[in-house]
């Protein structure tokens, strides 16, 4: 079993692994079944600690969600945007997506509701979503607009907006949506960058009316049309990306991942791996299915600097701590340019990677709008090193150990929980000593 305590040398990754089900696509199937008409069966949902809690707020708000854990579906039985009255505040824990969409679904009911959350979330800025919410007609009291407890009061009588999108960001644009779909005009969505895109595919998947073009997305009412619909989860583009970089940065491996997600709004890492001289395999065997998937064949392979423009950073968002232990590893500096949104999102995270990889003796500098990392650094264990309860960072550090001979303790790796339970045990499947 590998231990990162004591791993004895560097390793290759080998075989196939199959990733769990898409976290971000997981979250908005739930609600979508939840608010719907009728049955959602969903296939290959993967149980992990943030889509546990969605399950948990979706049933206490009156959706019938049964789970199957051994064969991952989930049939969820929708309660026509009947959001049951709660004499209890809602917990969300420091799930930040579930925040965001929760605040848009809540904004149209008129029961009062208060949501109560984690440490992490309250460091998490919400007033920009909030005051969006209240210009259509919601209310929302904290002792700050960030706060949790959360006290929200919804309208059945929801009036359209126009947003002009000042940060390019996946959850506000959701929660506008999920808002604008029982609203009583049109909302409007002037776009600044594209984002992530699962909320719209599924909204119209289940019978909303948004439509989406390149410079604008028009949410149009449809009051209580949503349908409840079957779909198959891809596996998570952002779980394959650690076997990507790994795979990549470890000299004699080939790997394949099958079944991943390849919504082209998450798959930025591939294109960034491309700039800095990879050929990747993909083989995309999805045609009429309502989230794209195919196979991915990754080699080990010599890597270069490159450039990364704003336009690419929220199709990369979630890949950064992996990105920028790839980029210290290639030839020449990587640039990542316009992370000014990301940072306003994730700031903890970009800070805390930094103080870690210091701690493997990779430097990277980490700017309001720009991060820049030199290559060629030699992975140089100086201490232990802390997940700071952050999945990402905690399964990027578990890659980073492969590369080095000397082992060194990750503390608070359960973090990886979070997202992908069953990430060291797989890792274990597809690891070769050297
Ligand atoms: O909507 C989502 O499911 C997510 C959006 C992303 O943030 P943005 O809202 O900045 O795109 C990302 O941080 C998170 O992993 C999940
Ligand atoms: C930040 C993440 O998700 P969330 O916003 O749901 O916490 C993530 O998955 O990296």
């Amino acid at each position: 079993m590998f231990d990162f305590n004591t791993q004895p040398r560097k390793f290759s990754f080998q075989g196939e692994i199959t990733v769990p089900g898409d976290k971000s696509i997981a979250h908005r199937a739930i609600i979508f079944g939840a608010l719907a008409n009728g049955v959602t069966q969903i296939s290959n949902f993967m149980y992990a600690d943030d889509l546990a809690v969605t399950v948990r707020v979706f049933r206490e708000l009156g959706a019938k969600i049964h789970t199957e854990i051994s064969n991952k579906d989930m049939i969820i039985k929708g309660i026509n945007h009947q959001l049951k009255p709660l004499d209890h505040p809602i917990q969300i824990d420091n799930v930040g997506t579930l925040r965001s969409l929760l605040y848009g679904v809540l904004a149209s009911s008129p029961n009062q509701y208060e949501v109560i959350g984690g440490d992490y979330l309250q460091k998490r800025p919400t007033s920009h979503l909030v005051n969006l919410l209240q210009e259509m007609g919601a209310s929302y009291q904290a002792t700050t607009k960030n706060a949790l407890p959360m006290k929200i009061t919804g309208s059945n009588d929801l009036q359209g907006i126009t947003y002009h999108q000042d940060i390019s960001n996946a959850q506000i644009k959701s929660s506008l949506v999920l808002a604008g779909i029982y609203a009583n005009s049109d909302t409007r969505i002037i776009r600044k960058l594209p984002t992530r895109n699962h909320t719209e595919v599924l909204a119209n998947y289940f019978g909303a009316d948004v439509d989406v073009k390149p410079d604008i997305i028009v949410v149009h009412p449809n009051h209580g049309q949503l349908e409840g619909q079957s779909l198959t989860v891809p596996g998570d583009f952002s779980s394959a990306a650690m076997y990507i970089v790994g795979a990549l940065l470890s000299e004699g491996s080939e790997i394949t991942l099958p079944r991943v997600g390849l919504n082209t709004t998450r798959i930025g890492l591939l294109n960034v791996a491309k700039q800095m001289g990879a050929h990747i395999f993909l083989n995309q065997h999805s045609i009429n299915s309502v989230e794209p998937f195919g196979d991915l064949i990754i080699k080990s392979q010599k890597l270069h600097g490159t450039t990364i423009s704003a336009q690419q950073v929220p199709f990369i968002i979630d890949e950064i701590p992996l990105i920028a232990l790839m980029a210290s590893q290639a030839k020449g500096q990587t640039v990542i340019d316009g992370i000014h949104d990301v940072y306003l999102q994730i700031s903890d995270r970009l800070i805390n990677m930094r103080t870690e990889l210091a701690k493997l003796g990779i430097i990277m500098q980490v700017h309001e709008d720009q991060i820049v990392i030199d290559g060629d650094q030699e992975i140089k264990v100086k201490d232990d090193v802390d997940s700071h309860n952050d999945h990402r960072i905690a399964m990027m550090l578990c890659i980073a150990s492969i590369l080095t001979d000397t082992p060194f303790k990750i503390k608070n790796i359960e973090a990886i929980d979070v997202s992908y339970p069953g990430f060291i045990a797989d890792l274990n499947k597809v690891l070769v000593a050297k």
